[in-house]
């Protein structure tokens, strides 16, 4: 397996801490590479294990066994103050959004750019740059506590894309959109996958498994990831 770009699962292991020891692991010696430039969709019945797997790309969980290496790098040995300095290349979109329910849309994406040292005119700029492509320009100002559940969706995609990461990993990111905005992120992914990111999406979203945006298709089951063609991968 080539391991030196990309974003790699290499005989990935994870059980729940705490579970019993006989209960099924969430993946099962997972071995998979995630290239540069491609929008690779993760699908699977509820409960299989895709939030999983996105935590532990984006370093947020350790593998009970077996290892994440993302450029070449084990970064899943890492000790956390490593990881943690890593994941600035890693753009995060949560099932549940995370956004700061006070702060304004503008504030959220301001957030993830503030430890990366960048002039306040440039961070500006790139917001606006942001909120332009996402159609968010209008809500710049309005709290996140006020938007709709798709417009939130829409700002959390906004703020992983921010900060034009490497490493795009997004939950869920289409399941409150309409046909028109759900074809709209379709285009971000494909965008910061045009622009040489990794992007790394999990969802149930038929318009996904169906997007000409999508280049490879994964099935989780069974704590297995497998390649699959587009009619295998519904789950
Ligand atoms: N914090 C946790 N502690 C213990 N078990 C957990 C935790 N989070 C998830 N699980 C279990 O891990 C398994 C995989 O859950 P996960 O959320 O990754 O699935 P999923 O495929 O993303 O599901 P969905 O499509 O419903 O979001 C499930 O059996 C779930 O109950």
């Amino acid at each position: 397996m080539e391991l030196n770009t990309g974003l790699a699962c290499r005989r990935l292991d994870f059980r729940w801490p705490g579970k019993q020891a006989e209960a099924p692991p969430v993946l099962e010696s997972v071995e998979a590479q995630f290239s540069p430039g491609t929008v690779n969709l993760v699908t699977g019945a509820t409960g299989s294990g895709k939030s999983t797997l996105l935590h532990l790309l984006a370093g947020l969980l350790r593998p009970t066994a077996g290892e994440i290496w993302a450029d070449g790098q084990p970064v899943s040995r890492w000790p956390s103050r490593h990881r943690d300095a890593w994941r600035q290349q890693t753009g995060i979109v949560f099932q549940h959004l995370a956004l700061i329910p006070d702060l304004t849309v503008a504030e959220n994406l301001v957030l993830p750019l503030i430890p990366r040292q960048i002039v306040w005119s440039r961070i500006q700029a790139r917001i606006h740059r942001q909120l332009a492509v996402a159609g968010l320009s209008d809500l710049a100002d309005t709290p996140a506590s006020a938007l709709s559940g798709g417009q939130r969706q829409r700002v959390a995609m906004a703020r992983g894309l921010v900060v034009r990461p490497r490493f795009l990993l997004a939950d869920e990111p289409t399941a409150f959109q309409d046909d028109d905005h759900a074809l709209q992120i379709g285009e971000m992914m494909a965008a910061a996958a045009h622009d040489g990111a990794v992007v790394v999406v999990c969802s149930h979203d038929p318009r996904l498994r169906s997007s000409h945006r999508v280049d490879r298709r994964f099935l989780l089951d069974s704590a297995s990831l497998v390649e699959t063609p587009d009619s295998l991968a519904a789950p």
